[in-house]
């Protein structure tokens, strides 16, 4: 019957605001997280409560009141600050919230999905990751030993998409190791006000604590430390860090397995192309990898094999705002930027008119009284 009644429905697609949505982001890039959420959930219509993280709240206070100087309307954006417990728990178990927006651990993400499926309100999720990074026998060790600091070392490796592990052909290990050593050793390490700064302190004592657990966990497993995994000697206060690089780790070790938010590159060696896409593939997460080589087709087979969001050829960390960003596995939900960070704030709506004067016949008409 539908089938024959099919010309006279006519059907289109709305796509509308979701509504209310909280949008929940980290203390690391703490403005550009905000805006990444801010921008495309006002341009599809909703109405935002931004959380930010504790740690750095101040660049989003200021984003509210720049929103409030071009005359945004009053209650379109809100910002509230607190802590997680306190402020972004009950933003994602609210009724009246009708979706989360959330960056952060995956950790925090796990109670901010189970929080929103009680009421199964959607999520994007934007977590954490441990990126690998392939450099291959073909490739210019210097240029790959830039590549592979900064995508490590770049902000302190407080970036989710860190290449923090990388994996190197066993033919070319030994020297680029030590380019790797001569790399780090230049890297000045100083307070970022200072010219030339490119390694700064780490947030917090807490994240700086976790970062040496970690480096002193991997020790007594047996890695080596290769370089760096203390505070630098010229630098007596702060959370300051040395570019930390870790040999002879093994895959079940911590090291090689977690997120560490930190400066702290592992390295592994690898003999084939099969070896090093396997090794890639062996974590949970999945928001970024980096391919280093010559060989274009190589390259190519690598992007198809790799199981992460985002692949980075000849280089790790650009990041533009046309293109998707997120992960797959435990780094999230979801795609931010471009046209696709919009879709995560519309709802779409089918609206099917039935246009013919016919009745639809189905049932027989009762007699007429
Ligand atoms: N995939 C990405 O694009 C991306 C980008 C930036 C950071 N990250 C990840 O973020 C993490 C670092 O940030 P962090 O330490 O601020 O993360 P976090 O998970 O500790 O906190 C993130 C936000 O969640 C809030 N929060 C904490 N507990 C909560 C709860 N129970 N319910 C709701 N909200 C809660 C925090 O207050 C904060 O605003 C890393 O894992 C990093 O990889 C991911
Ligand atoms: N380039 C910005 C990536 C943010 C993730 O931490």
């Amino acid at each position: 019957m539908y089938h024959l009644l099919q010309q006279s429905f006519k059907t289109h697609v709305l796509k509308e605001p979701i509504g209310v949505v909280a949008l929940i982001t980290p203390w690391n890039y703490p403005l550009l997280m905000a805006t990444w959420k801010v921008a495309p959930a006002l341009a599809a219509g909703c109405t935002a409560i931004l959380k930010p993280s504790e740690l750095a709240s101040v660049t989003c206070l200021e984003l509210a009141e720049i929103c409030r100087q071009v005359d945004l309307p009053s209650g379109v954006l809100n910002v509230v600050t607190g802590l997680g417990s306190a402020a972004g728990a009950p933003l994602s178990s609210h009724r009246h919230v009708d979706k989360i927006a959330f960056t952060g651990s995956t950790a925090t993400g796990i109670k901010v999905m189970t929080a929103a499926a009680q009421l199964i309100k959607p999520v994007s999720l934007e977590l954490g990751g441990k990126s690998p990074i392939l450099v291959f026998e073909d490739a210019d060790l210097d240029t790959a030993a830039e590549w592979t600091i900064f995508g490590c070392f770049f902000t302190n490796g407080q970036i989710c998409s860190a290449t923090s592990r990388l994996l190197v052909h066993e033919s070319i290990a030994a020297e680029f190791l030590e380019k790797l050593v001569d790399w780090s050793k230049n890297i000045k390490i100083s307070d970022p006000m200072e010219e030339g700064c490119r390694l700064g302190a780490i947030i917090s004592e807490g994240q700086y604590e976790k970062i040496m657990s970690f480096i002193s966990t991997a020790k007594s497993e047996g890695a080596t430390i290769l370089y760096g995994g203390a505070r630098p000697q010229h630098l007596k206060k702060g959370f300051f860090i040395e570019p930390t690089i870790i040999t002879d780790v093994s895959t079940s070790m911590s090291i090689w397995r977690e997120e560490i938010f930190g400066p702290v590159l592992c390295v592994k060696t690898f003999t084939t192309e099969n070896e090093a896409i396997e090794l890639a593939n062996d974590t949970d997460y999945g928001l970024a990898a980096a391919v280093i080589s010559k060989d274009l087709e190589r390259c190519e087979r690598f992007t198809k094999a790799v199981q992460s969001g985002i692949v980075w050829i000849n280089c790790s960390q650009p990041c533009f705002n046309e293109a998707p960003w997120g992960g797959n596995k435990r780094s999230g939900i979801g795609r931010e930027l471009g046209e696709w960070g919009l879709e995560n704030y519309l709802s779409i709506k089918q609206v099917t008119h039935y246009t013919s004067e016919k009745p639809l016949g189905w049932y027989s008409a009762p007699r007429k009284q």
